[in-house]
Order: C-alpha cells, then structure tokens, then sequence
C-alpha cells in the first residue's frame, strides 16, 4: 500500500488554526430556544425539576444533562507531544484538536480544559473539584513522572473514566500493532525481546502492557535519556521507572537495541540511529513513534534494511501507531455503559479489537478511506487508519462488554446488535462522501484549472489541492503576479503550473474554436480574441474543451450569474440534460440533495422534470437511491396557485414519460416530503419513505432554504455543484474559503468521470 505524503506551509497550519473562526471547536445547543416557553423551560423556572431530582439522585445527571456524553480533555502542558514543557496555554491547540477528533470520529462532545500548574497537587486538586461534571476525563501531554501519580489520584477519587491517554491509548495501539506485527514475522509474545527508547509517560505504559499480554519482564529493555534502566541504577530513577529496572550489564540504548526483535521509540526525534536499527535481529519491528518526528524515518531505517515492519506516530507513512485510534472508541464504549472507570480488561479489549479488525478484509465502501488502495494484512498494514469507517461500530462493543463484565458499567447494554448498529449512524456521512470524492480523485489524477490564479485563497486552494495529492492544479494569471502572491502565501516557487493567458501559444486555436462558435451570435473575431486573451474563465473553458485540462473551478472573484454565462459562451449543456445546480446537505445523519440552487430561475413544468431526471442521475452516481419530491408552497393541491400549478406540471410530465426509474412525488410541503408518516393523511402518495431528493419550485426558494439550513443548523452544506455542462466546471461563491474551493476542485476532478464515463 502506497501513502501520498501530505505537506504544507507553516502559514497555513496557522491559517488552518484562525479562519473563518480562531480555533477549532464550537458548542451548539440541542434544544430550541426560540419562545418564552422554551426559555422557561430550560432556564428558570423549568430546570428547578431536573435540579431536583439530580439533588436526589446524582447519577440522574446523565439522564438530564450532557454529561453521559461529554469529554473533558485536560492538561498542563508538561509535555506536549514531544515538543516539552512549553506551557499550558500552548497546550490548547493539541488539546481543542483531541476534542475535535472525539467529534469527528465517535460522536462525543468535547471540551479542553488547560490548567495554569506545573504542581501535581494543585492539578489533582483542580480536577478532582470540577471532574464529575463530565462523563468521562481524557488527560493529555502531562510530563512524567507526575502524570502517572495525577492519573491514580484521580481515578481513586472520582467515579467516572479518567484516562491518560499519552499512557494507555498509546499502550493499546502499539499494542494492537506489535500483536499484528508478531503474527506476520511468526513470533510469540513470550519470545520477545524489546528495546524502548522513552521510560515516560507512553514508554512506562507500552512496556506494561505488552508485560500485561505475554512479554517477559526481563526481556523488556527501557531506555530513558540517561540509558538503560537498570536493576540498582539510582541516577534519574524513580519508581514508576524502577518498576521496570532489569538485571542487565547493557548500559546505552545501542546496546539495548543490539540483537532486539522489537524496537518501540517513545521519546524524541532522532533518538535512534541506523547503526541501531542495523544490529536488530532479522525481520525486526521498528515503532518510531515520537512526534511530530519520529525517533529515527523509515526512509533511514530503509537504507540500511529491508526486512523491518515500520511504524510512526505519523499520518504521512503507512502503519500510523497514533492514539487517535483509540481514545475516541475507548471512550464512546465507556460512556455507552456510563462506567465508573477505564480498566485493565477494558483496554486489553480494544487492543485485541484493533489487532483483529486489521486482519478482516477491507470491503468496498471502506477502501474510500484509504484513498482508493485497498490494503491487505501485511507488512505495511498491521493496523488500520484513522479514517477506517469500521472502527465506530467495530470497537466500542468490545469496550462496553469488557465494562460490563468487570462490573464498572452502570447502565449495561441489553442488545449489542441494536448497540452496533447505532454506533453506525454516528459516522459522519459528510466525510464519507468527501472522502469518497477525494479518493477518485486521488486515483485518477486529473489536471482543473484555477481560473483566478493571481487570487491568494485560489493559489493556496491549488497548492494544497496538489499537496493532497487531489490532482494536478494549474493556475491561470500573470506569472510575476501569482509568482508574488505564491511567495507571500508562503508557497514554494516553482511548485505550481502557471499559464498566462494573454502569452499562451493556444490562443490561436482557442480562438479559432471560438469565433466558429460565436461568429452568427453577433461577435467579431477581434471581440473573440480579446475574450480568450483576457477574460481567465473563456480560457480556462477553452483549455477543457481542447483537452488541455480536464476540470474547472472559478467564482472566487466574480458573481455565479458571470462565471456561469462566460462558461457557456464556450461549453455546450449535455445533450438530453438540464444544467443544474445540486447542494447536499448532511444534517443528523441524513443526507438530502436540494435542486435547482443556482441556474433556472423561474423554471417551467418541463424544466423542473428535466431538474428532477439530472438531480436523480448524479444522486445515483454518488451511491444514493433517489426518491424525489417536487417542493411547494402546497400539497397535492391545496392550496391551488402558479407556481404550485407548474410543479404539478413536472410531475405529470414524468409520469407521461412512462420510464421514471426512481420515487418521484409531488407537489408537496417540505415537512411532508421529509416525515415518513406522511402516508397517514396521504395514503395514496408514491413516496415509500422519506425524500432525499428535494426539487425545489424556483431558484429563490432553492438558494434561500439551504442558506438557511446553512446558518442556522447544524447542517454541513457540500455545493452548490454544477451538473449538466460537456466538461465539469464548477462555481465556488464569492469570497469562498480555501476549503470550498479545494472541494469544489476535487468535485470537478471526480466529475469527470460521470460526464465522460470513458475517461474513467
Ligand atoms: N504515537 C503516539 O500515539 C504517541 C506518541 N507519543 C510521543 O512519545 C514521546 C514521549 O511522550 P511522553 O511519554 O508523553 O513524554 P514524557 O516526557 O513522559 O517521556 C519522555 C521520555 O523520553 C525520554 N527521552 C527524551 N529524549 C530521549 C533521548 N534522546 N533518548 C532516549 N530517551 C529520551 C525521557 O527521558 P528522561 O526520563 O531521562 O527525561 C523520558 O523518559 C513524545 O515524542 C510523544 O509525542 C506520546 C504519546 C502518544
Ligand atoms: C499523539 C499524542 O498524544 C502525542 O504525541 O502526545
Ligand atoms: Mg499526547
């Protein structure tokens, strides 16, 4: 399995960090608060009742607050990644980050909380004060050796999970990989012999789980920066580390490593050298897992042998031992069971859950995540990646049975299966989607012009398009201006194809192409050639049309309605379809795509048809089943009006047409269209479920409802997507952020395929 290796300037790490919004969480509530009613409610004089009966019962919290599913991640800062003692303030990027990836990956809310201490008392104390607020405390980067008396105190002292997951989410993912790795090289856990470099936080608690699973303790060598950890050493000892002292005479970590099978590197960058790595046994497993640099890189470790199964903290090298694979489902299984801690059972669970769901073959809708390869057990496999689909349903059981059998569940699950499945719907579909995209896109490598390529957001859009490894990106515009905007952006000279307009040698041709396009619709030639010398989208389009490039993306600079009209001077519709523009929208776990967002106006009977048949197809496409309802201000009928007349219209048109191949109904309100029980009042309705494909009776309405789904929802809004043009082109909105217009490019790279199947 090969990995695209992702990179990128330091000012957009910062600008990733600061726009639209500085940093990377936002709380949303979940009840409306909207009425007096509702503030009555959940304010005072309302919420006196839950006050109430959580004073009578304090596990009651869970039922009437957010409790059961919220994650406090807490630090100091002692020990961020492995950058050091840096503050606890610097802390709060990683630790808002650990809180977005409990979002992402298993659905918990999250908050980070940096405590103003470098003293281990006063953090106890800190936390012991405010801890069973939440369901659950993920301690993050707090130095050795006070994270490990931190860590204890609090568990002792609090009843829910406290779990420091530099220590135990590193331990059950190394875990996972060195089990994996050892049944590919044939070995057995007892046989083992292991170097670490690192006895802190992660080292200690690797070392004791691998002991905990079969390695012998005397065959584990811990190194700290002083060297071995040695049986009577006394210099920088204490007694988490002398808990692992081994009557040894190796004294340097060279020596540890000399003849080992395993080498698991906890501490800093370039801590392990490759005269090291060459005095490993053979076919040795090599876990570099420092970050952000690892210990030593597989690019050293393979110059010097080709026989090792490697492992980083890294997402940009194959086998990513990252906690991030587990914290998320540790702790969606211990909240699921509302448990009173995080135990032994319950980590050696995940471990063996993880091992066992990297030997299970990776079925299609999952080889997305892994960017259209699909990875097999082996060497560069022995652990999936974060962005494993499965691992949402797949591993929080094992968690939540282990709670439930060591007695620390207070509310035991009845039904696992049912428990499974709605582990599922926590899975964000957006991201599947994109990911999908992102992965054709990956494979197929097509070259989409940046119209606006003396634009900042459109030159970083393209860097990092290319950086993704989405594509091949070129950049329209004067070389020395988007050279200078390249270099205030920050962006490698010479990394980006540039063509200028006005000097290409195509622009005979272009022109030519043109003119024999345009001459009977009232433009000269000269009126021609000025267009494609200088107005970037007629060039741009002129570069589709004559297969210099394969996609487009405009819009940045100029309103839809012109970039929309310069592209069909050049760009013919597909013949027998509309020209449409589809949002998707994925709110709560459902997904419905709203059409006509940005081209017909006031459509006719027949234009809402043809919407209905292109929005249908490319829905298809994406792997939906379509069921379309044609929106109204009424509902088969009532009330009668215009534009309900012209929505009854489309819909007698397709049932003339005879050969409709998906669920339409209509006219219909939107509640209708959405609520499965509609079929109560309107029995008679073609509808057999809800609808996912919404038509919307003219332009207004379509734009206006997804802002507003947009802005006041939770909603994430992918689009509008331009569907129907020869040659996929699509329109980012005025002012669009980076992330619109990579995605917008990458839609245009993967739409080639569904408007040229043969070029797939
Ligand atoms: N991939 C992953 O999921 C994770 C990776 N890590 C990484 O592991 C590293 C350690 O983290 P953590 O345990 O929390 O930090 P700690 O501060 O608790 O421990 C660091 C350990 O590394 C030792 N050390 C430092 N430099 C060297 C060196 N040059 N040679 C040998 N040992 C050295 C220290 O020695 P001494 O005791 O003498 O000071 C200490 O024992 C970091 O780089 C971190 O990013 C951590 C958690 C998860
Ligand atoms: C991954 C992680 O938690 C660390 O490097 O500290
Ligand atoms: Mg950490």
């Amino acid at each position: 399995m090969t990995t695209k290796r992702p990179s990128f300037t330091d000012q957009e790490a910062l600008d990733f960090h600061s726009k639209p919004t500085p940093g990377k969480i936002s709380m949303a509530p979940t009840k409306p608060m909207g009425t007096q009613r509702d503030l009555s409610l959940a304010y005072s004089p309302g919420v006196a009742i839950p006050v109430l009966a959580i004073a009578e019962d304090i596990d009651k919290a869970y039922d009437y607050t957010s409790k059961g599913n919220m994650v406090a991640v807490i630090s100091n800062g002692t020990a961020i990644l492995g950058l050091g003692n840096l503050g606890h303030m610097a802390s709060k990027p990683v630790m808002e980050g650990k809180s977005v990836l409990f979002k992402r990956f298993a659905d918990i809310d999250s908050i980070d909380v940096e405590v103003n201490t470098t003293d281990a008392e006063d953090f106890i104390r800190t936390v012991r004060n405010i801890g069973d607020t939440w369901g659950g405390i993920n301690l993050e980067d707090i130095g050795s050796p006070d994270c490990f008396i931190i860590e204890s105190r609090l568990r002792e002292e609090l009843d829910i999970p406290v779990f420091h997951d530099d220590q135990h989410g590193t331990a059950i993912i190394a875990a996972a990989g060195i089990i994996n790795a050892c049944h590919i090289t044939g070995r057995e856990l007892k046989d083992l012999k292991v170097a670490v470099s690192g006895a802190g936080a992660a080292g200690l608690s690797v070392a004791g789980l691998i002991r905990h699973l079969g390695v012998k303790a005397e065959n584990i060598l811990m190194c700290d920066s002083t060297g071995v950890v040695y049986e009577g050493r006394t210099d920088k000892m204490d007694q988490f580390k002398s808990a692992f002292a081994v009557k040894t005479s190796k004294r340097t970590l060279a020596e540890a490593v000399e003849g080992a099978d395993c080498l698991l590197g906890l501490s800093a960058k370039g801590a392990v050298s490759k005269a090291m790595v060459k005095s490993m046994a053979k076919n040795p497993i090599i876990f570099a897992m420092a970050n952000p640099d690892p210990e030593i890189t597989p690019e050293e470790i393979k110059s010097v042998r080709d026989d090792a199964i490697i492992a980083t903290g890294r997402s940009d090298y194959p086998n990513q031992v990252n906690n991030v694979l587990g914290f998320p489902y540790i702790f969606r299984g211990a909240l699921d069971v509302r448990a009173r801690s995080i135990n032994e059972e319950m980590k050696v669970a995940a471990a063996r859950a993880l091992a066992e769901l990297a030997r299970e073959d990776v079925p299609d809708e999952v080889a997305a995540a892994y960017h259209g390869a699909r990875p097999s057990f082996g060497r560069d496999y022995i652990i999936p990646t974060p962005f494993d689909p499965r691992l949402i349903s797949f591993i929080p059981p094992f968690v939540a049975q282990a709670a439930m059998d060591t007695g620390v569940a207070r509310k035991p699950i009845a039904d696992m299966d049912t428990y499974r499945a709605s582990l599922a719907q926590r899975a964000d579909p957006a991201a599947a989607f994109i990911q999908g995209v992102q992965a054709r896109a990956r494979d197929v490598q097509r070259r989409i012009v940046f119209a606006e390529g003396e634009e900042p957001a459109v030159v970083r859009a393209a860097f990092s398009f290319k950086n993704q490894g989405l594509g091949h990106p070129i950049l329209i515009g004067r070389e020395a201006q988007v050279e200078r905007t390249m270099e205030q952006m920050g962006v490698p000279a010479g990394t980006l194809e540039i063509i200028n307009a006005r000097l290409s040698d195509n622009n005979p041709v272009y022109t030519d192409f043109l003119y024999a396009r345009l001459q009977r619709d009232g433009y000269l030639k000269r009126d021609v050639q000025r267009l494609v010398n200088q107005d970037r989208n007629i060039f741009g389009c002129c570069m589709l049309k004559n297969g210099d490039a394969d996609g487009m993306v405009t819009g940045v600079t100029r309103n839809y309605d012109v970039a929309l009209s310069d592209s069909r001077l050049v760009l013919d519709t597909l013949p027998g379809q509309a020209l449409i523009g589809m949002s998707m929208v994925i709110n709560r776990g459902r997904t419905v795509f709203i059409a006509d967002t940005s081209v017909t106006e006031l459509p006719q009977g027949e234009d809402l048809a043809n919407i209905a048949l292109e929005a249908a197809a490319a829905v298809r496409a994406m792997g939906f089943v379509p069921r379309v309802a044609f929106l109204s201000y009424s509902t088969f009928g009532n009330p009668m009006g215009e534009r309900g007349e012209k929505v009854r219209e489309a819909v007698c048109i397709l049932d003339e047409m005879g050969d409709v191949d998906f669920e339409y109904e209509g006219d219909m309100n939107a509640d209708i269209a959405l609520n499965p029980s509609h079929s109560l009042l309107y029995p008679f309705s073609r509808l057999k479920g809800p609808a996912n494909v919404l038509v919307m009776p003219a332009i207004h309405a379509a734009s206006i409802s997804t802002k507003l789904l947009e802005s006041m929802s939770r909603a994430t809004v992918i689009g509008p997507m331009l569907l129907g043009l020869e040659k996929p082109v699509q329109i980012a909105s005025l002012g669009a952020t980076v992330g619109d217009i990579v995605n917008l490019a990458t839609i245009a790279a993967y739409d080639v395929d569904r408007v040229h199947p043969d070029k797939a």
